[in-house]
């Protein structure tokens, strides 16, 4: 049976009063105990969704982890920073980590799963060593690289490739996998990461995987901020300020919605906005102003990603933006800074898909 002779790897109830209600889920490290546990789940005719995350839990992980529970009997959520999508220059060293405070947000929302009614629950966390992960050529994040490796070309060079070339494959190889190591029936992704969705969609049917790809809307903060685990780097400062991209788009959308179809008349909104945000930013005080460079504002086909000259409105499209917010370069002692003391580039991506018109 599932819970037997496993008290070791087991996470049990922090408090006894707690203890009828926090049922104990597995934490894996090996790939040979997670594959025997869903054997049995498998011969037992259960289902299992599988969230892939790299920690640092928040509501938008929970959103997946929630949906996950409703679809599938067992939910698997992985926990795994994964070198080979990090550039050499990018922050593998400094991500977030906040492996109780994830454990502990798992525990008490299979606790409002059970009190809910809900029939699936969360079953396991996968959280592999990187020698599990990557058994045979230590990861390898340059180009072309050394490795076993999944690309996708060229949906993975276009929008975030540009910025981050290595990213795709990093994300493609070990999404392939943790499909094989879980074997799952559904796997559950972000929207907030639409290119990164794209890609395991195409990676899903080009490899001829049996598992159907689920895709959560983004959770955002009361004034519309994406979340994201990144979002720990942004100080106040630059947090009221990261806002700029949502705000963007979705001017972007408003002229989608009253009616405007062509590339230009859509994104000319958004660059409106980021530009007299800079522009406001840019007659402020060094140190009381934020520096925030655009990347890109894409206006795209949404099964190839490639740039469009006006939206078909049987289609729609994805509407997506990326920015970089720029370290401070003079900070106040009276300002709360974030993660890394705002020294460190933070970029931020958002999107909105403008829907098909009848
Ligand atoms: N705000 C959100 N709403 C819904 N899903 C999200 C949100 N943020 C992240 N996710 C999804 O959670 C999964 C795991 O993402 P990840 O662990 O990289 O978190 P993240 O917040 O996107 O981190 P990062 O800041 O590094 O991009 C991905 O499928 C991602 O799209
Ligand atoms: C899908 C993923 C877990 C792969 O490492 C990562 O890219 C993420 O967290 O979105
Ligand atoms: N959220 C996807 C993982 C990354 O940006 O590194």
């Amino acid at each position: 049976m599932a819970f037997v002779n496993r008290a070791a790897r087991t996470i049990w109830p922090m408090r006894i009063s707690h203890l009828v209600l926090k049922r104990p889920f597995h934490v894996f490290r090996s790939i040979p105990e997670l594959r025997s546990h869903r054997r049995d789940l498998l011969l037992d005719g259960k289902t299992v969704g599988l969230v892939p995350t790299m920690g640092a839990l928040h509501a938008g992980h929970l959103s997946l982890v929630r949906r996950a529970a409703e679809e599938n009997s067992h939910v698997f959520v992985s926990i795994y920073v994964n070198p080979t999508q990090f550039g050499q220059n990018e922050d593998l060293a400094s991500y977030p980590k906040t492996w109780d405070s994830d454990l502990a947000l798992l525990r008490d929302l299979d606790v409002s799963l059970k009190q809910s009614g809900n029939s699936g629950r969360v079953e396991a966390v996968f959280a592999p060593t990187t020698k599990e992960m990557y058994p045979t050529l230590p990861p390898d994040s340059s180009l072309p690289g050394k490795g076993t490796f999944v690309t996708i070309t060229p949906l993975a060079e276009l929008l975030e490739g540009r910025s981050r070339p290595v990213f795709f494959r990093g994300v493609a190889t070990v999404c392939t996998k943790l499909f094989n190591i879980v074997q799952p029936e559904r796997v559950y992704f972000g929207q907030k990461d639409v290119q990164q969705s794209v890609v395991i969609k195409r990676l899903v049917r080009d490899l001829h995987m049996p598992i159907d790809v689920c895709i959560i809307s983004t959770e955002r903060e009361a004034d519309g901020l994406a979340m994201s685990s990144r979002n720990v780097y942004l100080g106040e400062r630059r947090r009221q300020v990261g806002v700029v991209l949502s705000r963007a788009l979705r001017a972007a959308e408003a002229a989608y919605e009253s009616g405007v179809q062509d590339r230009e008349g859509i994104l000319a909104p958004a660059h409106a906005v980021l530009d007299d945000e800079a522009a406001r930013q840019s007659r402020m005080a060094e140190d009381e102003s934020t520096r925030f460079e655009v990347d890109y504002i894409s206006l795209a086909d949404p099964d190839n990603l490639e740039e469009i000259q006006g939206v078909r409105t049987s289609q729609g499209a994805v509407l997506s933006g990326a920015i970089k917010m720029l370290p401070l370069t003079t900070t106040r002692i009276d300002e709360i800074l974030g993660q890394g003391e705002d020294k460190l580039p933070v970029r931020l991506i958002d999107n909105t898909i403008l829907m098909p018109k009848p």
